[in-house]
């Protein structure tokens, strides 16, 4: 059993501790936490080892009745791999502390590419992980990018990638961010971080990316633009692409779901923990062929999507399991599964026009 340690037990490090928690390949060593808030006490409910930032912090989890299992330090010591899931810029300064104790470590896309080795999407570069022992995951909207564009780039290859990256303004617990009655360009330089990340995944590839940000917690929403290499006969090739992917969920037309609500409602109907969608949302009739130019909308919830990456690379250090299985193992353990959406009807009904249903019946 891999032990987990998990540092920084916020919106992203809870995510991974649950993920880790129902591998059979893993367990949680702890989580470390630096505030003794509620979400302290979710993780003692939860029955994790909590270990304390620093020792000074160790009183204010004693006084709310957290038995503490030591500090970071001591979880880094006794964790075979960390997860750094603190906030952007804090994952860099901990680097030393895991070279300290010889513990290899995943740090998250809110760092620079420079804290690790390797950028990760399990996707797109699994195997570059497997030699290496610092990682990092790449953030929620990168995800989303490399997801989407590995199976045109290996299929039709991409001459040029443009996306608007319209971003949530914060999660739902950043009570203190906005806008809140705004859209704002974030950031404001062109092109945004996005596009530059993306590129430590696909080092080769040419794509230009813009942010702003609007008034909702729920998801990002792209709307990309791709300059295919070779043109698709028609565009349900690329659709019948996408319902191959297992991280990616291509939303029929029937289905109703007309945006992020919708479908933070679809997961929450499916007993998904937190409400959660790990894959991409690929809105099917946004899918759109103009001689070599493909267009589509996906949106992304930011506060799950990088999980189930941060599970694969874990095994992606460890180097026994391939991509593909690792995928499959995670998959299953979460429940990354909305196909019945598709069971319910002829797909390529879907796409007929009025008239041709019509002629049919
Ligand atoms: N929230 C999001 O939408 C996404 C965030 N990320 C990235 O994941 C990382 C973590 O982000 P979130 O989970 O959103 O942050 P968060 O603020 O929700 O959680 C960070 C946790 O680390 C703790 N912490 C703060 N300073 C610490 C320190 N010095 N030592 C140990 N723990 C400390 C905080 O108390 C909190 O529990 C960042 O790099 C971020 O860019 C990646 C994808 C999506
Ligand atoms: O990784 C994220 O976004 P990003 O892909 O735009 O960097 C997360 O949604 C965090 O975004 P934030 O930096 O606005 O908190």
């Amino acid at each position: 059993m891999l032990r987990v340690g998990i540092n920084g037990y916020g919106t992203i490090g809870k995510r991974v501790a649950d993920a880790v928690r129902k591998q059979p390949d893993m367990e949680v060593q702890g989580v470390g936490k630096r505030s003794p808030d509620y979400v302290a006490v979710n993780a003692d409910e939860r029955d994790y080892a909590v270990y304390a930032a620093d020792e000074s912090r160790a009183d204010g989890f004693r006084e709310i009745g957290i038995d503490l299992a030591g500090t970071v330090d001591d979880l880094v010591a006794e964790s075979d791999v960390i997860v750094d899931a603190t906030p952007s810029g804090v994952g860099a300064e901990n680097r030393p502390l895991y070279e300290r104790h010889e513990t290899p470590a995943l740090f998250q896309g809110g760092e620079d590419a420079t804290v690790a080795e390797v950028s990760f999407n399990a996707r797109a570069n699994y195997e570059e992980a497997e030699d290496a022992d610092y990682v990092r995951v790449v953030s929620c909207n990168t995800t989303g990018l490399s997801r989407f564009l590995a199976p045109l780039h290996e299929n039709y290859g991409v001459e040029k990638a443009r996306v608007t990256l319209v971003r949530r303004g914060g999660d739902p617990d950043q009570t203190g961010r906005g806008p809140i009655n705004d859209a704002v360009p974030d950031p404001v330089s062109i092109p945004s971080h996005h596009g530059p990340d993306v590129q430590t995944v696909f080092p080769e590839l040419d794509i230009d990316t813009v942010g702003l940000k609007v008034p909702t917690t729920m998801m990002h929403v792209h709307s990309v633009n791709v300059t295919l290499e070779e043109r698709p006969d028609d565009v349900e090739d690329v659709t019948e692409l996408y319902r191959n992917e297992d991280r990616v969920l291509t939303i029929p037309d029937y289905a109703g779901i007309d945006g992020a609500g919708t479908l933070k409602d679809l997961a929450q109907d499916a007993g998904r923990p937190r409400g959660d969608i790990w894959e991409n949302c690929l809105w099917e009739e946004s899918l759109t062929l103009q001689g070599q130019d493909l267009y589509c909308m996906q949106a992304i919830h930011q506060e799950a999507d990088v999980v189930p990456e941060n599970v694969d690379a874990l095994r992606a250090l460890e180097g026994e399991l391939s991509s593909a299985e690792s995928r499959a193992i995670t998959n299953e353990t979460l429940g990354i599964d909305l196909t019945h959406l598709h069971g319910r009807t002829d797909l390529t009904a879907d796409r007929r026009t009025p008239d041709e249903s019509l002629a049919d019946d």
